[in-house]
């Protein structure tokens, strides 16, 4: 938002396309290629998952396969790093000056490149293109880059900070990723994750499925209070 959000009137354009209540039919899948070339009354939005593989095991007990980052954004909701493209800006540019604003992504060293292009669709109801990246690093700089995001421009202002995702299931077969998937996600986020670990090979579609079935059940049971 900081830099496509110059005056007030362009923040409030920006608010309307974070409001949430998407639902899965305003989302088509798009050619990335294509979604270039569309007119100028679309925007585009890039997000990137930024994950590392992992060997470890957890208390002797659940193998933690890896760690993604997500973050929880200014609004309370989650999403992954990234935003809005500039007028005219590649959204593959737009996407590595988001990473370094928000999260202080050394884009030299651990940039973003086409070939981290996973897919694209376009939201018809806003007219928004949402681009979703993911990209492979070592544990160890995985490391360095969660340190890094303190140092951040937007850390404390649109970043709140920047979480891991729980990918094992504990015995009671809610917490973990399940409960996690039951939190509050922006635009597509979730779909994204969940199809960001199935194309990485973090998980298998079976676990996927079975978490995201734990996840509804237990959101459908469960109406708020006070
Ligand atoms: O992680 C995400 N995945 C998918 N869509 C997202 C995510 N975060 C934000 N969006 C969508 O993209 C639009 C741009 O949001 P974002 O807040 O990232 O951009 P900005 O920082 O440039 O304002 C939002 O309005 C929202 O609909």
């Amino acid at each position: 938002m900081a830099s496509s959000c110059v005056n007030s009137e362009d923040c409030l354009e920006n608010e309307e396309y974070a409001q949430l209540g998407d639902d899965d039919s305003d989302f088509v899948d798009l050619e990335y290629e294509k979604s270039k070339s569309l007119s100028e009354e679309y925007i585009h939005a890039c997000h990137g998952m930024i994950f590392s593989r992992s060997e470890k095991i957890l208390w002797n007990t659940f193998k933690l396969r890896g760690c993604v980052l997500m973050q929880m954004r200014f609004d309370g909701v989650l999403g992954f790093p990234g935003g809005l493209v500039e007028k005219g800006e590649d959204p593959l540019i737009g996407l590595n000056r988001e990473m370094e604003e928000e999260i202080g992504l050394e884009v030299n060293k651990h940039g973003f490149t086409d070939a981290d292009h996973m897919h694209t669709v376009l939201n018809k109801r806003k007219r928004l293109v949402l681009h979703f990246f993911t990209k492979e690093v070592s544990e160890e700089e995985f490391l360095v880059l969660e340190k890094n995001h303190l140092k951040a421009e937007e850390y404390g202002i649109e970043v709140m900070g920047i979480i891991r995702v729980p990918l094992f299931t504990m015995s009671d077969g809610l917490r973990g990723l399940p409960a996690f998937l039951s939190n509050q996600f922006i635009g597509n986020a979730r779909n994204q994750l969940l199809a960001g670990l199935k194309h990485t090979q973090l998980l298998k579609r079976e676990e996927i499925e079975k978490a995201l079935e734990s996840s509804n059940k237990h959101l459908a049971q469960s109406p708020r209070k006070l």
